[in-house]
């Protein structure tokens, strides 16, 4: 072994060996003996047979001390070192002192938020509050004294500073003695607190009409057991005690402990109904009791109506949580709500499906019927007959088909009942589907818009269903105008290479049509809209009895045309250069004149500099004038070429209803 090591042991050899050992010295040396074995084998400085006979000698030495039954010899010392740091420790749990302090608990934000209710902030110097042995502060004037020579006084002392300008001040010294007082008979069985109190106990909720005010709640906490409850678990102030029997001690006094703190407790189940052995509510509560004040302290939150203002009410915000979520409580849909009246106008406006409630609806899958409801009705912007330039006889005689029958059904009946459908043909651009929305605003029926391709489906046998649905939805919603625009596309003339599924759907509609499938007094018109009457199947065009033709505009409409766009623009044209707009569109359409019109309208703004075009205030910009018509005269064109005209002209000849 190393010198250092040999010299060590030999030194703790010599220590235990002279006697002067203390057996704790001893057991140390012993075990430090033993250690340096082993590490002096590991280390291979002792040879395996040494290292078994010391290992022997100084562990039976060690157990000699350590497992010696004598208790002069004997000892267990394993922690004795842990047991001497602790004692080297300082304790502070007896004596404890809590760092919130009176003055920095005023200071709190929620404090202050308490006090801005009406009642100015409490001061340091407002309050003093002590839990210990009697208390002579600076109110011990104005206290009555204590019923009980030596009796401990556990007080609560609000002190009135002595210049307090607050009209209460002066009262509070003796409110807060008869605190004090209140506190320290309930310890020794002295008269009621009540006898004493200058204010009488009134059963006010801890927050009164000035709830942050502290001088009120520490009076009504004098009056209300549960309140001094409230004033043991919130109050603010220094809070010291000698020892934690002293702090059960003003628990027990104060009242409650914080699981009833309020003033429901008090007065339901834990008030004057149960007391504790020095006359005050105990902090005792069962379970069910327990439930039953949380239960009351919920709902008394709540604002009842009627209830005063200022009463204090702890709203606790949360997103929903007032709200039932239980198995029986009523879903709300955040969409906005439609009116309930099943399928309703209104509702497939909006594009919400209700659910069926004609029996006639019933076999009808619910998606065809919603498809319809929400894609199919449609309501533009308000189209007056007078919006329609020209097209007398078409007007008058919409009018006496759609509108009259409608307006008087008991005088359309029988051979002056109304047709089952209208054809409304001509060129492209002359007002037919103006028309159609016009019927729709004015007729007062409900107006289905539907196109073509919302009655074809690519699955075999659904357009023959969709125009089923079509028709029974229209009859339950009666009376009814069903407007098919481009409707040559739906009732085309049926040829030999077709798809069976159009066809199907042809003659699905033909049947509906023909009124086969609806009964006579049914009021469900079709308002078909084509520019192309020719390529209409002769069975469609025998059921679209009355065969409209919408014809170009003539002279007197198109000036109409042109008269009404440029009332709404700033314009500038004499009579007679409108006269000339006139002569000039000969075989314009409706479309025709509007583009004319709006071409012309760009001409101000063509002729303003490209610099001037950002900053030009729109008062600034020069009138339409007959010169922009002449320019805009030279770029649009008649839509509709005269041979065109001519056979829409012959078509009338043939299958028009027009003179
Ligand atoms: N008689 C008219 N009076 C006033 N404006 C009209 C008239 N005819 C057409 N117009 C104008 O032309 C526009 C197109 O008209 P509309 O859509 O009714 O034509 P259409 O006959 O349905 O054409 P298409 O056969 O191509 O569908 C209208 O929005 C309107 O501004
Ligand atoms: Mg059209």
């Amino acid at each position: 072994m190393h010198s250092a090591h040999l010299s060590e042991w030999q030194r703790r050899s010599f220590d235990i060996s002279s006697g002067t050992c203390s057996p704790e010295q001893q057991a140390d040396t012993y075990r430090a003996h033993i250690l340096g074995i082993h590490y002096a084998w590991v280390s291979a400085e002792l040879l395996p047979a040494t290292v078994a006979r010391l290992l022997g000698t100084y562990s039976e030495r060690y157990a000699a001390v350590m497992d010696s039954d004598d208790p002069h010899v004997g000892l267990n010392n394993y922690a004795e070192s842990a047991l001497h740091l602790a004692r080297g420790q300082k304790n502070n749990s007896d004596r404890w002192r809590s760092s919130l302090m009176l003055g920095s608990a005023l200071a709190l934000p929620c404090v202050q938020r308490m006090a801005r209710g009406g009642c100015p902030p409490v001061t340091v110097a407002d309050a003093h509050i002590t839990v210990g042995e009697a208390t002579a502060g600076e109110n011990a004037s104005t206290s009555p004294s204590p019923p009980t020579t030596g009796a401990r006084v556990v007080g609560v002392h609000l002190v009135a500073p002595p210049g307090d300008p607050r009209p209460d001040a002066s009262e509070r010294g003796h409110e807060v003695a008869s605190i004090s007082y209140s506190v320290a008979s309930s310890h020794a069985s002295a008269p009621t607190s009540s006898s004493l109190c200058k204010t009488p106990p009134a059963p006010t909720p801890i927050f009164g009409a000035n709830p942050p005010c502290y001088t009120g709640s520490l009076l009504q906490a004098h009056a209300n057991p549960s309140a001094s409850s409230y004033l043991h678990n919130h109050q603010p102030g220094s809070f010291t005690s000698s020892n934690v029997a002293k702090r059960k001690t003003f628990s027990g006094l104060c009242g409650e402990d914080d699981r009833g703190s309020g003033p429901e407790t008090a007065r339901g189940l834990g008030g004057p109904g149960r007391k504790g052995e020095h006359g005050h509510a105990t902090s005792f509560r069962s379970a069910r009791e327990q439930l039953a004040v949380t239960q009351q302290k919920k709902h008394s939150q709540q604002p009842q109506r009627g209830q005063p203002l200022g009463t204090p009410v702890t709203h606790k915000k949360s997103l929903g949580a007032n709200r039932s979520r239980g198995a029986f409580s009523k879903f709300v849909s955040p969409m906005p709500r439609q009116e309930a009246d099943g399928y309703g106008s209104d509702s497939g406006r909006h594009g919400q499906a209700a659910q069926p409630v004609d029996d006639r609806l019933k076999n009808f899958e619910p998606k065809i019927i919603e498809l319809i409801m929400s894609e199919i009705m449609d309501h533009g912007p308000p189209v007056a007959w007078d919006d329609i330039a020209g097209l007398e006889f078409a007007k008058a005689t919409i009018k006496e088909i759609v509108v009259w029958p409608m307006l008087r059904p008991d005088i359309f009946t029988g051979l002056r009942g109304p047709p089952k459908g209208i054809l409304l043909f001509g060129p492209p651009g002359t007002g037919k589907t103006l028309i159609g929305k016009c019927i729709a605003c004015q007729s007062g029926a409900t107006f289905f818009s539907i196109s073509a391709s919302s009655l074809t489906s690519k699955w075999v046998g659904e357009g023959e269903k969709m125009v089923r649905a079509l028709f029974a939805i229209a009859r339950c919603h009666q009376p009814a105008v069903i407007f098919i625009d481009e409707i040559d596309s739906l009732l085309s003339q049926r040829t030999d290479g077709e798809h069976d599924s159009s066809r199907r759907i042809k003659t699905e509609f033909l049947v509906q049509l023909d009124g086969a499938a609806t009964a006579a007094d049914d009021r469900i018109l079709v308002v078909g809209a084509t520019n192309r009457p020719q390529e209409i199947d002769e069975a469609a065009r025998r059921r679209l009895a009355k065969r409209l033709y919408v014809a170009l505009p003539e002279a007197t409409a198109r000036q109409q045309i042109v008269a009404r766009l440029m009332s709404r623009e700033k314009c500038r044209l004499e009579p007679q250069e409108l006269e000339h707009i006139v002569d000039g569109t000969e075989g314009f359409s409706g479309a025709d004149m509007t583009q004319l019109c709006r071409e012309a309208a760009l001409g101000p703004i063509r002729s303003i500099q490209v610099a001037d075009i950002a900053t030009i205030s729109p008062e600034q910009v020069r009138p339409i004038l007959y010169t922009d018509f002449l320019e805009a005269l030279k770029t649009v064109r008649p839509s509709v070429s005269p041979k065109d005209l001519q056979l829409y002209e012959e078509w009338n000849k043939t299958f028009g209803c027009g003179r």
